[in-house]
């Protein structure tokens, strides 16, 4: 059910004589062989002793903290725009017809990552009340919101090229420091936008918009930071939100990316599932493990596919194979509601 989509967007520059290969910075989706299909589970495998419980707990418990010292330190250094995002995700900006260039090389930039520090959420818009029927956005004909925004390398795209007048952007992280960082942003325009502090994980918070709400939900290389025991329930809640019809849009890590090849021992969380030098966890998909999620939370499948791609240094002649999963499911209630 989840095999790969065809996939037009993404880019066509492929290796078809392996001599060629530094001849480019990139190449598109590269076939993996079955050795090397072999050798990348063998070492998962050789580093996938987990560490004690009671450390898997830490690292859960103070996930945010470690993500606040990572922007503490990184700030809006990281993560850069992604030109790629309306070409893969043309549901961002649905009335603009734009001639993008096929995908430069997705989201690459996120795998190096540094220190902890703390910092501590706000629950700021638990004050807001829903009671009467307001709410931040609550005239708009068109809401977006991105879970896990860090610092708005998506949500300032999509204003910038959306000029949809009825457009409104929520976004939310749990990271205090990353939503400070949106919020601080001179693009940051309260009148189409709404940033907040926000545990995906908890899935007892309330979200300042009602349920049934949102035309449109982005996770980018979000879920995999979440422990894989508490993706399930999230997802569910988050779907929760989507008008009937309305979408999830889903980029995140692959089973066997370089980043989970490059763990060394003493990392692992738990299958799959590893912690970063600077205490920020990652998990890493299989296109069925994610359609499982989907799927349980009655979401269905628009697209599923995976992006395998092969980036080369040519200065220093290393090639690194990257794996991306990208997702894109609709709500269904418009459909069961019809079916019953
Ligand atoms: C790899 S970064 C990606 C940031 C952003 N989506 C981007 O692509 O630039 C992961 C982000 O997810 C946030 N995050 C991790 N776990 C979260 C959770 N349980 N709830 C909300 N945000 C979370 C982190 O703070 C961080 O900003």
């Amino acid at each position: 059910t989840s095999a790969p989509s065809s996939r037009p967007q993404f880019g066509t520059r492929f290796l078809t004589d392996p001599r060629q290969v530094f001849q480019h910075n990139a190449w598109d989706n590269v076939e993996w062989t079955d050795e090397q299909e072999a050798t990348a589970k063998k070492k998962v495998l050789e580093n996938s002793q987990p560490l004690p419980p009671e450390k898997q707990e830490e690292y859960d418990s103070r996930a945010n903290e470690y993500w606040n010292g990572f922007y503490t330190i990184h700030e809006n250094r990281f993560f850069k725009d992604r030109h790629w995002l309306f070409t893969e995700f043309p549901e961002l900006a649905p009335q603009c017809s734009l001639n993008h260039e096929s995908h430069p090389g997705a989201s690459g930039a996120v795998e190096s990552q540094q220190n902890s520090q703390d910092g501590e959420q706000s629950g700021e818009h638990a004050a807001l009340s829903h009671t009467d029927g307001d709410f931040p956005g609550s005239s708009a004909t068109y809401r977006i919101l991105e879970v896990g925004c860090g610092v708005g390398n998506t949500v300032f795209p999509i204003l910038k090229t959306n000029n949809d007048p009825g457009l409104f952007v929520y976004c939310c992280d749990f990271s205090s420091t990353a939503v400070e960082l949106v919020k601080s942003n001179p693009e940051y325009d309260p009148g189409r936008c709404y940033a907040f502090v926000h545990d995906l994980s908890d899935v007892e918070a309330n979200y300042p918009i009602p349920d049934g709400t949102l035309d449109v939900i982005v996770l980018i290389f979000v879920l995999s930071a979440l422990h894989p025991k508490k993706m399930q329930a999230s997802i569910s809640r988050l779907a929760r939100l989507l008008k009937p019809g309305g979408v999830m849009l889903l980029r995140d890590y692959g089973r066997y990316d370089m980043a989970q090849l490059r763990f060394k021992k003493g990392r692992c969380l738990a299958e799959n599932f590893y912690v970063r030098g600077d205490g920020t966890q990652v998990y890493f998909f299989t296109q069925d493990e994610l359609h499982e999620l989907f799927t349980q939370a009655k979401l269905e499948k628009v697209q599923n596919l995976v992006d395998r791609r092969l980036q080369v240094n040519r200065g220093k002649q290393l090639t690194m194979y990257r794996v991306w999963i990208q997702c894109k499911k609709k709500d269904n209630k418009s459909v069961s509601n019809w079916l019953y």
